[in-house]
Parts: structure tokens; sequence; C-alpha cells
């Protein structure tokens, strides 16, 4: 279920923590995905593969398609305002992606059972209407913010918890503000 508060239909959903490898502002190597609150529990999002980003010569690596459909489909929890971290990733490459392209991502779920979330997501070349070059189904468990401060390097965890920014210290690890 769509959370009352979740960000409208449109809206930007801006960074989760800024050193994140999907969408982190300050994160040098990272993908600087972009995404936006959909219909529903759905998801829009953007990434062009750079350079950095290739596998074989001037292709991305699968990796790195699958990184960014994993930090889509994560983005869903924010909509409604569940932690939740991803149990399983199934990805289907369908069309190799050249460096330069923009993929196109949509991500919604699908079913909810007790802790479980399942959810897919595509990834057009180009455009929104553009070919399915990857889609993936996963499976997400909830779990509590403990998940996070017990498990992550103690340094990360004081300066997440220490922002000022209070919305940005709570979605560092997608808890609710
Ligand atoms: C905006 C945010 C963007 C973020 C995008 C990126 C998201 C990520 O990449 S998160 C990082 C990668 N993921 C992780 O590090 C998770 C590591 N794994 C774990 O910590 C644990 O295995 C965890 C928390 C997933 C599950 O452990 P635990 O809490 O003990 O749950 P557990 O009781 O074993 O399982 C709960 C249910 O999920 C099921 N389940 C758990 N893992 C899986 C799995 N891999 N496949 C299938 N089912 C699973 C169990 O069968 C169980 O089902 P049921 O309730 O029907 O019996």
């Amino acid at each position: 279920m769509r959370h009352p508060d979740a960000p409208a239909p449109g809206s930007p959903l801006g960074a989760h923590y800024r050193m994140c490898f999907g969408c982190g502002e300050d994160q040098q190597h990272g993908l600087h995905l972009k995404a936006w609150a959909g219909e529903g529990v759905s998801v829009t999002a953007r990434f062009t593969v750079k350079p950095a980003h290739q596998g074989a010569p001037g292709l991305a690596h699968g990796g790195i398609l699958t990184s960014a459909l994993d930090e889509t489909l994560g983005s869903l929890n924010w909509l409604m305002h569940i932690i939740a971290v991803t149990g399983r990733l199934e990805t289907d490459f369908l069309l190799p992606v050249p460096v330069g392209t923009e993929l196109h991502i949509e991500a919604w779920a699908t079913a909810v059972h007790g802790r479980k979330i399942y959810c897919t997501a595509t990834g057009r070349m180009g455009g929104p209407g553009g070919p399915v070059a990857v889609r993936a189904d996963a499976l997400f468990i909830e779990v509590q913010v403990e998940h996070f401060i017990e498990n992550g390097r103690e340094e990360e965890i004081h300066a997440a918890m220490e922002d000022p920014d209070q919305v940005r210290r709570a979605r560092a690890f997608e808890v609710n503000p």
C-alpha cells in the first residue's frame, strides 16, 4: 500500500544517502541515478551509462545495470514507508547497452506478504517507450533500523546520524522522518 505521506506522483525522490553508490550526489564512483515517485507503489528512474560503467569495450557491465535496477526497486520502500533490504534479485539481460545510453527504469511493487515485498522493474533504452534491455524481479525483506546501525561501519553510521538535516538523517536508513 502506498503510504498516505508518500511523495506525490511526479515528485523527485532525491538521494536517500549522499554516499549511496546508486543515487548519492557525493559518491564520485556512483551511478547518480535520479528517481521520481509514480502512481501507486511505482517509481521511474533515469541513469546514463558512463565510461566508468563498462564491462566489454563500449558496453555497460551487467552488474552495473543490476545495481541501477536494485536502486530503483529499493526506492519503492520509501513510498510504502517500510525499511527493507534486497534479499533476492534476478535480472534478465535482453539487449547489450552501449556507453552513453540513457536507461529509463520503471519499478513497481507486485505483492506484500508479511515482511516480504515482491517487486519488478524494467530498463528501457533511450526513452520510456524504448526497447526493454534489462528487467528484474526482486524480493525485499522488511528490517528494523538496527539492521543498519548494528552492521554498518561505525564511522559512516556516526556521520549519517550526525547529519543536521532531519530528513536526510532519516532517509540514510530509509526511516520515516
Ligand atoms: C532507496 C533505497 C535504495 C537501496 C537500494 C539498494 C538495496 C540493497 O541493495 S540492500 C543491500 C543488499 N542486501 C543486503 O545486504 C541484505 C543481506 N541479508 C540480510 O541481512 C538477511 O538475510 C535479511 C535481513 C534479508 C533476511 O534475514 P532475516 O531478517 O533473518 O529474515 P528471515 O527470517 O531469514 O527471512 C524472512 C522471510 O524472507 C525470506 N527470505 C529471506 N531471504 C530470502 C532470499 N534470499 N530469497 C528468498 N526468500 C528469502 C525467508 O524465507 C522468510 O520467509 P517466510 O517469512 O515466508 O518464512
